[in-house]
């Protein structure tokens, strides 16, 4: 088994609050997915959000970022409620979030530097020389060599996938990055290399990151809290260790059971998931 340390935790302390959900609903049609649901992301930190399947924690982060719009409550990003900005200045704020979407959603029919330059192009103004000079450069800065540029999605491996589709989320030098499920497919050696790929670049460039996943190793590799989702709301939000602790059948199940104890053991120092 690849053990999958983990990483220098953020040598700052969080910052202030960069998105603040407060009250949130959505539902479709008779199904509620979310009720009254509130957190909060902080600057410079790495979020991972956790869930059993279908609790929403993919339409919470599509609600964020403005390609849902909730049936109630509050999102403030950035300080201002994205719904209730002009068209002109949500696009503004929207770019300032950068989303590897599950799956990586690359154009197949476009090698990855033209990919990458589409954002560039559309939305920095950038003509096609000059974006495709930056795109390589967003390549590089995701640890792909310099001949991935001209090869096109359907050539390259899951892993190549996932880094041409960070750096596509990374195009517009976001402040915010958001992705869902990233090591999702990915082998334990190409899942922990993205692991530290996601902390370089956090520690690298700035950012702030809201991480849904179902990678026990990614969380304690990577996080510096955990939000749970569950019965429609967040029920807890924290360290890792704390959330662990929690009284609650799915945590329980989730953190201390056979998987949960093995990511655990695999972090140096941790006590956590070491009792029976
Ligand atoms: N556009 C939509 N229309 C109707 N129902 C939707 C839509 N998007 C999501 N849902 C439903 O909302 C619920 C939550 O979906 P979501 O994808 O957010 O779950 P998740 O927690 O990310 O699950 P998983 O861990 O399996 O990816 C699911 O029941 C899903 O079927």
């Amino acid at each position: 088994m690849v053990k999958r340390h983990r990483l220098e935790p953020h040598p700052a302390s969080l910052g202030e609050t960069v998105i603040q959900v407060r009250q949130l609903c959505n539902r479709f049609g008779p199904h509620t997915i979310h009720e009254n649901l509130d957190l909060d992301l902080m600057t410079g930190e790495i979020l991972g959000v956790v869930g059993g399947s279908g609790t929403g924690k993919t339409v919470l982060l599509r609600s964020i970022v403005g390609l849902i719009r909730p049936a109630a409550g509050h999102i403030h990003v950035f300080g201002k409620d994205l719904e209730e900005l002009p068209e002109r200045e949500r696009s503004v704020a929207q770019q300032r979030l950068g989303v590897l979407f599950q799956g990586g959603a690359l154009f197949t029919s476009l090698n990855l530097q033209e990919n990458i330059a589409v954002p560039l192009m559309e939305h920095a103004g950038l003509n096609r020389a000059d974006a495709e000079q930056l795109a390589r450069m967003k390549l590089a800065l995701t640890g792909l060599p310099p001949e991935a540029a001209l090869k096109y999605p359907s050539e390259l491996s899951g892993g190549m996938v996932k880094r041409a589709s960070l750096a596509r989320a990374l195009a517009l030098d976001p402040e915010v990055l958001f992705l869902d499920e990233p090591t999702a497919g990915l082998d334990p050696i190409g899942a922990a290399a993205f692991d530290r790929l996601i902390v370089t670049l956090r520690d690298a460039l700035g950012l702030t990151v809201f991480m849904v996943t179902h990678d026990l190793d990614t969380l304690y590799a990577t996080c510096d809290r955990i939000a749970v989702l569950s019965q429609k709301k967040v029920l807890v939000a924290d360290r890792i260790e704390r959330v662990a602790a929690v009284d609650d059948p799915w945590i329980q199940d989730y953190f201390n059971g056979p998987r949960g104890r093995a990511a655990s053991h695999a972090v140096p120092g941790n006590t956590h998931g070491q009792k029976e």
